[in-house]
């Protein structure tokens, strides 16, 4: 029997909006589907990867390069066809793009793939509500972002108040007036949303009263801002730039809390898998920082080396004093009794 071509669903968002913990998210709850994932990173160490592996029924990462510029479609065809193999018996794709990707280089790159056994699932577009206002005023292409989604989760509800939440939900709507949206904390998401909204014409056909994807694309075509590669220079990682830093020495508690917390100048985001050596809390520590606010998660260790990979982003860094000061953070022995402390006041439930 041949089966139905396997919808990939692309889940994009700027940095740090809550990609990660949407697919979590759907991993965790989507019991009925079995979820492939394609996780794009930015930097070259992948983070995203590390935070999901094991959960889904198949993975596939892509980091060093947006994968909507550096990885180029042979790369992702061939990625999502160890996917697709029918040994894996996967239901749907999910793409997690990088924080930085442009989603319409993305879904082109997807819709011109060959390979008959899958399809376009539609664009899941992820906005962190608390900082979307600051985020449009400093890269208005996000608009256009929004605008191409088929499903809008606004997240972050908790971090603003309920007037501030209506007014960001009025002007989505303007945006993009046919998506859903759905106002989400974690990103708790129906999976059916994403799954089940995949049998659904997602925009490669035209909605009423929305462009089509072949609109968008023809109109970015018309402007200046479109190099030889037809799509636009105005990428969002045309502006930003990652730091790794890697040690299987521990860290120091306090002197990372302070670099989490007063981050180099031109820092957006921190992400990092971290491992201390302080009794009664040696488990992996999972780190984030986004436009300064910071959160930690706790797991157990799952068999992997207890080492600490962190990923800095954002635009202007000054990438030399990223690892001095990572690097100046790295347990030298000196005891600090409540050093530990400075990191368990973010800790937040896995
Ligand atoms: N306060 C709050 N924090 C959240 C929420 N959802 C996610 N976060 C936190 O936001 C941080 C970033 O979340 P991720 O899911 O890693 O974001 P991302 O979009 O995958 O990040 P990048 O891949 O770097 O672009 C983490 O610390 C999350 O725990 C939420 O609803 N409220």
């Amino acid at each position: 029997m041949t089966r139905a071509p396997i919808p990939v669903v692309i889940v994009a968002g700027f940095l740090g909006s809550g990609k990660t913990t949407l697919l979590n998210h759907l991993l965790r709850t989507a019991s009925g589907t079995r979820i492939g994932v394609l996780v794009n990173d930015f930097g070259a160490v992948n983070i995203d990867a590390m935070l999901i592996a094991g959960q889904a029924d198949g993975t596939v990462s892509l980091s060093n390069g947006c994968i909507c510029c550096s990885v180029d479609s042979d790369g992702v065809q061939a990625a999502l066809g160890r996917l697709v193999r029918p040994a894996a018996r996967i239901d749907a794709i999910v793409i997690e793009a990088s924080g930085i990707a442009e989603p319409r280089a993305l879904i082109r790159m997807v819709t011109g793939l060959t390979d008959p056994r899958i399809r376009y699932g539609g664009l899941v577009y992820v906005v962190d509500v608390g900082g979307i206002e600051n985020l449009r005023v400093r890269h208005p292409e996000i608009d256009r972002h929004i605008e191409i989604a088929d499903l809008i989760v606004l997240n972050k509800a908790d971090l603003v108040d309920v007037d501030t939440l209506a007014g960001i939900r009025a002007t989505i709507e303007r945006l993009n007036g046919t998506a859903p949206s759905v106002v989400t904390c974690d990103a708790v998401v129906d999976p059916e949303m994403l799954f089940d909204a995949s049998d659904r014409a997602v925009s490669t056909t035209p909605r009423s009263g929305q462009l089509t994807l072949d609109d968008l694309f023809a109109a970015c075509a018309g402007r200046d801002d479109v190099d030889h590669h037809d799509h636009p220079h105005t990428h969002l990682h045309d502006d930003y730039e990652s730091a790794d830093f890697e040690t299987d020495r521990p860290m120091n508690p306090r002197r990372l809390a302070a670099f989490l917390e007063r981050p180099p100048a031109g820092c957006y985001r921190i992400k990092g898998v971290v491992a201390f050596d302080v009794p009664g809390h040696r488990q992996k520590h999972i780190v984030h920082s986004v436009g300064g606010f910071v959160r930690v998660q706790r797991r157990a260790w799952a068999g992997e080396p207890r080492t600490t990979s962190i990923v800095v982003i954002g635009a202007g860094l000054d990438r030399a004093e990223v690892t001095e000061r990572l690097a100046a953070a790295v347990d030298d022995g000196t005891p600090d009794d409540h050093g530990i402390l400075r990191i368990t006041r973010y800790v937040t439930a896995p």
